[in-house]
């Protein structure tokens, strides 16, 4: 299994190029499937997700050319050749359980195992699955499947969802697209992703108002048609590099950053002292942070366009070697403050109460062999490696594979001393 080793306490000075955004390109993914005819994405990160999301894809019968190296991947789902989404292809990824709704819309009938992702808490699919019996969808749960049918088609509803979902959002509105007649979506995730996604359906011939808002109409159609769309850039990865040039210090630009999706972590980032320029139009965000002390700040993870949960282990790491102690809130999973133990082998002091970890910034972290539990706090480590005096091992780095691009490459491009190493190498 690879590991990441760190030489810490060096600055972070260049440029670095953000990738089109996982969380979006997945769902994109998914979008092929309400139509026969092509899709072409551009902007594809490559990832261990899209890449898996890509052959569960080829199971159901689309055809995908993605050639290795490149960001364009062409997907035609003319003909499905199963509505069957096994177990082994689901369970790895949250995004995957989201081909059950278009499955509905396409073919009647679907059989999609419960999904996996990170493991951060209990992540019920409830809210998916009202939504698709609110539109006519017959469920069945069964040996950890969904088997579901929609013998006389699907109809458009009114949903109000009792707390705001991203994944259920997503899922509801891309097979509200082939209902028949208006879907309203209330309460209604707001999260960038959402908006992306509406943009590719509504170019692929739907007609979505309201995403990135709590209220969304989707005004069903017979069929929808191909298209090429970009994937929007990755507002999280851009918040982690934002987040570990500040806590290595140096002088960074962050190139193709989605700056107005990232307003509550800039804000959090000038609170604490680092200096962060934003330049929206020419898609920019510059942090520099030279000798200056760190202020603890407290935060509190929100729905967008609140505190990204998926930044807060990030943050966490940066509040560890801050001037005074700073209290951090999750509100969204109940389970994904994993990385807590793991700083603190760094020589972190945290504390963890329920839904609070209470950072008191140390002086300086020092390395320290450390495990990564999940996406995010697999890259919280390494951010805390960066920082850190001396050498940093960060082992069971397949979960940093499912999220960032290159992740070695862009740092090292930047000063950083950082290397990935098999263990046949060692
Ligand atoms: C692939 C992807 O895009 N993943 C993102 C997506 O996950 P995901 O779509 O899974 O997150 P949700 O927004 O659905 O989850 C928010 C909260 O709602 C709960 N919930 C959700 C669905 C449901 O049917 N019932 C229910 O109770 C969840 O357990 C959680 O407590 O949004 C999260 C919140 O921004 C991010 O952290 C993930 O990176
Ligand atoms: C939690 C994440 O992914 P998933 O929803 O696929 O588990 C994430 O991207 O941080």
């Amino acid at each position: 299994m690879d590991r990441l080793v760190i030489q810490g306490g060096h600055k972070l000075n260049g440029h670095i190029p953000i990738s089109g955004a996982k969380n979006s390109a997945l769902k994109l993914m998914v979008a092929c499937l309400l139509t026969d005819q092509p899709i072409t994405l551009t902007n594809m990160p490559s990832l261990a997700d899209t890449r898996f999301l890509a052959q569960l894809l080829e199971t159901l019968g689309v055809e995908v050319y993605w050639p290795k190296g490149s960001a364009t991947c062409h997907l035609n789902a003319a003909e499905l050749k199963s509505t069957i989404a096994p177990y082994d292809q689901v369970r790895k990824m949250r995004a995957s359980f989201n081909v059950l709704g278009p499955l509905i819309a396409r073919s009647g009938h679907a059989t999609v195992s419960l999904p996996g992702g990170c493991a951060i808490g209990a992540r019920p699919v409830d809210l998916h699955l009202q939504a698709l019996e609110a539109m006519g969808a017959d469920l069945k749960v069964e040996q950890g499947y969904v088997k579901a049918a929609a013998i006389h088609g699907l109809k458009g509803a009114h949903i109000n969802f009792s707390m705001p979902s991203v994944g259920a959002t997503e899922h509801a509105m891309l097979t509200a697209t082939l209902a028949k007649g208006e879907t309203i979506l209330e309460n209604a995730a707001r999260e960038p992703e959402i908006e992306d996604l509406a943009d590719c359906l509504n170019a692929m011939g739907a007609d979505i108002t309201g995403a990135g808002t709590a209220v969304i109409r989707i005004k069903g159609a017979e069929s929808l048609t191909g298209t090429t769309h970009a994937v929007m850039a990755d507002r999280i990865e851009a918040g982690t590099y934002a987040i570990a040039a500040a806590a290595a210090g140096g002088d960074v630009t962050l190139d193709g950053c989605p700056v107005e999706a990232l307003g509550a972590m800039i804000a959090k980032l000038r609170e604490a002292g680092v200096t962060v320029d934003a330049d929206e139009a020419a898609h920019t965000l510059r942090i520099r942070r030279n000798g200056t002390h760190l202020k603890a700040v407290n935060l509190s993870t929100q729905p967008h366009p609140g505190f990204p949960t998926d930044l807060q282990a990030q943050f966490m790491a940066l509040m560890a070697i801050a001037d005074g102690t700073s209290v951090i809130r999750e509100t969204i999973f109940e389970n994904r403050f994993m990385h807590a133990p793991e700083l603190s082998r760094l020589g972190a002091d945290i504390t963890v109460r329920g839904q609070e970890a209470i950072v008191k910034g140390v002086r300086q972290l020092t390395a320290a062999p450390v495990m990564a539990t999940d996406l995010r706090a697999s890259v919280s480590l390494v951010i805390a490696g960066l920082a850190a005096e001396g050498e940093t091992v960060v082992n069971r780095i397949y979960h940093l594979d499912r999220g960032f691009e290159r992740l070695e490459e862009k740092l090292t491009a930047c000063g950083a001393q950082i290397e990935r190493r098999s263990e046949d190498e060692e």
